[in-house]
């Protein structure tokens, strides 16, 4: 196991190869009692524009347009409604990009604003297309600015957090390190609201179940996801090989101090093993429509073998969805073991479940695939522990 004494050299190491960085601020960072916060803004632009001289790339991932809309037409708190968070989502998001563009320009930094929501991005081609058009705007050294689309984002397909959005735009531009900054020095081993005595985590190899349970969900007054999707957000970013650090976004050139090796806040670092960005698409960007139950066998064969679900090994079949759909892949007792994208409908799986694949023929009239869910179309979950 590493000691947090290790902690610089690993830091230093992730610096010295990251030359793209992804940088989230929450809404806890960018607002005070009266509105967007103009000096959290000022001191994390310059820094940033700091990266950008030393050669590096920055995609800036910032919340704060609900926060900077209901203060800016005299509301005294979040609404809680989804129409009135929509509208005020509107009226600040404009306010949010003026400020970035007027504080960038101070350094002569170009910046462009990109909304996204989960459809956006769950869908292949638009995933690619949307990865292009960052690619294209790093290439031209502006600056992306991106917020979830909150003005049309409905449930289904809202990412819910910019901490987990921040996580799968890091894939998606394959940055060496995730930042996120909020109101707080990092991870705690409890809720410190609740529990003064509560010792901040320097250094975390693996998330495990006992520190998810030790980030709570209850945000502070004005953020969204509160501590645990700070974590999910690092443990996807770590699933495809990025490490995360969370720090404090309003402590002096914070974003500076951690380039030159402060260790502040919590690093978690990434395992060597990794998910490609085509299975981190499938794991944590697609929406899956429906389920497909396997049976011990396919189970033991999905997790161990590296091998297709043949129709043979599935004993059920929830939800409608047609073929080329994202479903999750259930063990009998419940258990999500996976994602995959379907080569069969699920009225089609009805028919054929549990049969030779030399007879799916003559069950359905026609035979597509050997497998109702192909290897290279399918992502699986480590073991829970
Ligand atoms: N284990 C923990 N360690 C650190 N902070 C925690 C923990 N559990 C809950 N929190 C709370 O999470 C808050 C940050 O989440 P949030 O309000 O959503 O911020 P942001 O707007 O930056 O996304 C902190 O202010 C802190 O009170
Ligand atoms: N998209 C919203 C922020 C949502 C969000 O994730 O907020 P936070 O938890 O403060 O990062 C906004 O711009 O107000």
């Amino acid at each position: 196991m590493l000691q947090p004494s290790q902690r610089k050299l690993l830091q230093s190491q992730i610096i010295a190869r990251t030359r793209r960085v992804v940088i989230k601020v929450g809404s806890a960072v960018m607002t005070t009692a009266e509105g967007l916060n103009q000096a959290a803004i000022d001191e994390l632009t310059d820094t940033m524009a700091h990266l950008l001289r030393e050669g590096r790339e920055v995609v800036l991932v910032s919340s704060g347009a609900i926060a900077a809309g209901f203060k800016k037409i005299g509301l005294t708190a979040k609404p809680r409604s989804i129409p009135q968070k929509q509208a005020v989502a509107a009226i600040g998001q404009t306010t949010l990009m003026q400020k970035y563009e007027q504080a960038f320009a101070r350094h002569g930094v170009k910046v462009a604003q990109i909304l996204l929501t989960r459809n956006d991005l769950a869908n292949r081609r638009r995933y690619l297309n949307a990865r292009n058009t960052l690619f294209t705007l790093l290439n031209w050294k502006v600056l992306p600015v991106i917020n979830e689309n909150d003005t049309v984002v409905v449930e289904e397909i809202q990412f819910g957090d910019n901490d987990n959005l921040s996580a799968l735009i890091s894939s998606v531009v394959q940055a060496g390190l995730l930042i996120i900054l909020t109101d707080i020095d990092g991870l705690y081993d409890q809720d410190p609201r609740l529990h003064p005595e509560a010792k901040l985590i320097p250094l975390v190899e693996k998330i495990d179940l006992r520190l998810e349970r030790a980030a709570s969900r209850q945000p502070g007054i004005i953020g969204s996801g509160g501590m645990f999707s700070k974590i999910q957000a690092a443990k996807k970013a770590a699933s495809v090989g990025i490490p995360t650090i969370i720090a404090h976004g309003l402590k002096p050139r914070i974003i500076q101090r951690l380039f030159d090796g402060a260790e502040e806040g919590t690093l978690f670092l990434s395992p060597a093993a990794k998910l490609s960005s085509r299975q981190y698409w499938l794991a944590y960007t697609t929406n899956p429509a429906g389920e497909i139950v396997v049976d011990d066998g396919a189970r033991q064969v999905l997790r161990y073998q590296g091998k297709s679900l043949l129709p043979a090994g599935i004993i059920g079949v929830n939800g409608r969805f047609s073929a080329g759909a994202a479903v999750r892949l259930l063990d009998r007792g419940g258990e999500v073991i996976g994602i995959g994208l379907s080569n069969y409908s699920a009225s089609d799986i009805a028919c054929i479940k549990g049969l030779q694949t030399c007879n799916i023929q003559q069950s359905l009239g026609y035979k597509g695939y050997d497998e109702v869910v192909h290897r290279d179309n399918m992502v699986i979950f480590p073991e829970s522990s």
